[in-house]
């Protein structure tokens, strides 16, 4: 597939999801002015229709962006996750197509963090319940199973960005860490790392979820993890909803097995604000139910909508790919003068040599020329004079392992 330079006023973005206007106000000030913003998800036959013609897409959680999407996205360069999980995403198929991903990985982070702590303070009073009681008019003024967050154990598994967040967090208001990670993690502050899961969800007085959904994530807290915390332990889940086993954690709820918890992601969540959310959590007063709005403040939206649009305008401007999720990562300097050629294609012996062999055959110079790898992809950036780029583009094109290429002026 190959696209040559665009006016851009002719690059068209889609943003979808309610993304924050600080993106469209980049993206203007960039020199994009095709920018359509929607404030929900798309279903996927909707998506494929209006993605044919797009050429940049941003995102959140709640766009599936399946093979079958990407099959329909002809013209699309970039995806831009204004969010930090792109499980989401089929990875596979947006490499396949040549199309690079970029996110946020940490611009949402401290307000996850915060949002847990709220939860297991409110929690631990009981305030949900008593609040609910008192909506209804009944008065529950009592210190029966309220308790101080000072002194009890938080328990977070996946010790990451946000897990690590949120243990500076908990410490500072006198709780002990104790956390669970697949991978070796420097502690801080006087955290520790238990040996597994089971240790981790014996000793907890609240546990709090915080990995990606992965295969190895899903329903990792089931009927057996549940029944191996503490009697009248909480759970808190801001990550996502394929990690516990819902009917399970109301099961537990509804027995009183567990003093409470908070969720905020769930197995299926509503597309829209306008769409019903259904849950087998509904109507228990022990549980804060969110709408996954971890990552929903005003700062970090502001934040998330800067930083994925500056991904992408210097993904289209010119060729930068640094922090992609998928793509070879490349930090470009400024080409004045020259036009830049990209080349996306599949990482296989000899591309390069039949790259070159092409410039080397119309006796064009290379001005400069970059190259990286990441798995299956290949990325070659190549400086040429501007004349000769028009026809070194048609050639590239068909060098065999091609999957995309582009020019920039
Ligand atoms: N509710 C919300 O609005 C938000 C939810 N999230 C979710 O939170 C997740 C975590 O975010 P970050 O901390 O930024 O990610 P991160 O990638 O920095 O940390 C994830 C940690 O989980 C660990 N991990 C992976 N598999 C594991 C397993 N099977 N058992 C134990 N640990 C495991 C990893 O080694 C890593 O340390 C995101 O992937 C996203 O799904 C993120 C932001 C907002
Ligand atoms: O704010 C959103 O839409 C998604 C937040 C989230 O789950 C993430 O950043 O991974």
């Amino acid at each position: 597939m190959t696209r040559t330079s665009l006016d851009k006023s002719r690059i068209r973005f889609l943003l979808l999801e309610g993304i924050h206007p600080s993106a469209v106000e980049l993206l203007h000030a960039q020199g994009y002015t095709q920018v359509e913003a929607l404030s929900g998800a798309l279903p996927e036959e909707e998506l494929k229709a209006k993605i044919a013609d797009v050429h940049f897409l941003g995102i959140r959680s709640r766009t599936q962006l399946t093979a079958s999407v990407f099959e329909a996205a002809n013209k699309l360069v970039a995806v831009g996750a204004f969010c930090i999980g792109t499980n989401q995403i089929d990875l596979l198929a947006a490499s396949a197509h040549g199309v690079a991903v970029f996110n946020a990985p940490y611009s949402n982070t401290r307000s996850v963090a915060e949002l847990v702590l709220g939860e297991s303070i409110l929690l631990l009073r009981g305030v949900p319940g008593k609040s609910a009681a008192a909506h209804r008019g009944q008065w529950l003024k009592t210190a029966d199973n309220a308790f101080e967050i000072r002194g009890k154990v938080l328990g977070i598994v996946g010790y990451g960005s946000i897990g690590a967040q949120l243990s500076v967090l908990a410490e500072a208001l006198g709780m002990q860490v104790l956390f669970h990670d697949v991978v070796t993690k420097l502690p801080l502050g006087n955290a520790r790392q238990v040996r597994d899961l089971e240790e981790l969800l014996s000793a907890s007085d609240i546990v709090s979820l915080h990995v990606p959904e992965l295969p190895s994530t899903q329903w990792m807290i089931g009927a057996r993890q549940i029944a191996a915390m503490k009697p009248g332990a909480i759970l808190i889940n801001a990550s996502r909803g394929t990690v516990v086993e819902i009917d399970a954690l109301a099961a537990a709820l509804k027995e009183g097995r567990l003093l409470g918890a908070a969720v905020d992601v769930f197995p299926v969540e509503p597309r829209t604000n306008k769409d019903e959310f259904v849950s087998p959590l509904r109507g228990l007063d022990n549980v804060i139910l969110t709408p996954h709005i971890g990552g929903s403040t005003m700062e970090a939206q502001a934040n998330i909508g800067l930083e994925v649009a500056q991904k992408l305008v210097k993904y289209s401007d010119n060729g930068t790919t640094t922090t992609s999720v998928n793509f070879p990562e490349a930090a470009l300097p400024a080409h004045p003068g020259q036009h830049r050629l990209l080349h996306v294609h599949r990482n296989v012996p000899g591309v390069m040599s039949e790259i070159n062999k092409v410039f080397a055959e119309a006796g064009t110079n290379i001005c400069a020329q970059y190259l990286q790898t990441r798995g299956d992809l290949g990325y070659v950036v190549t400086d040429i004079e501007a004349a000769s780029s028009e026809r070194a583009l048609e050639k590239l094109a068909q060098v065999p392992g091609t999957i995309r290429s582009r020019v920039l002026f």
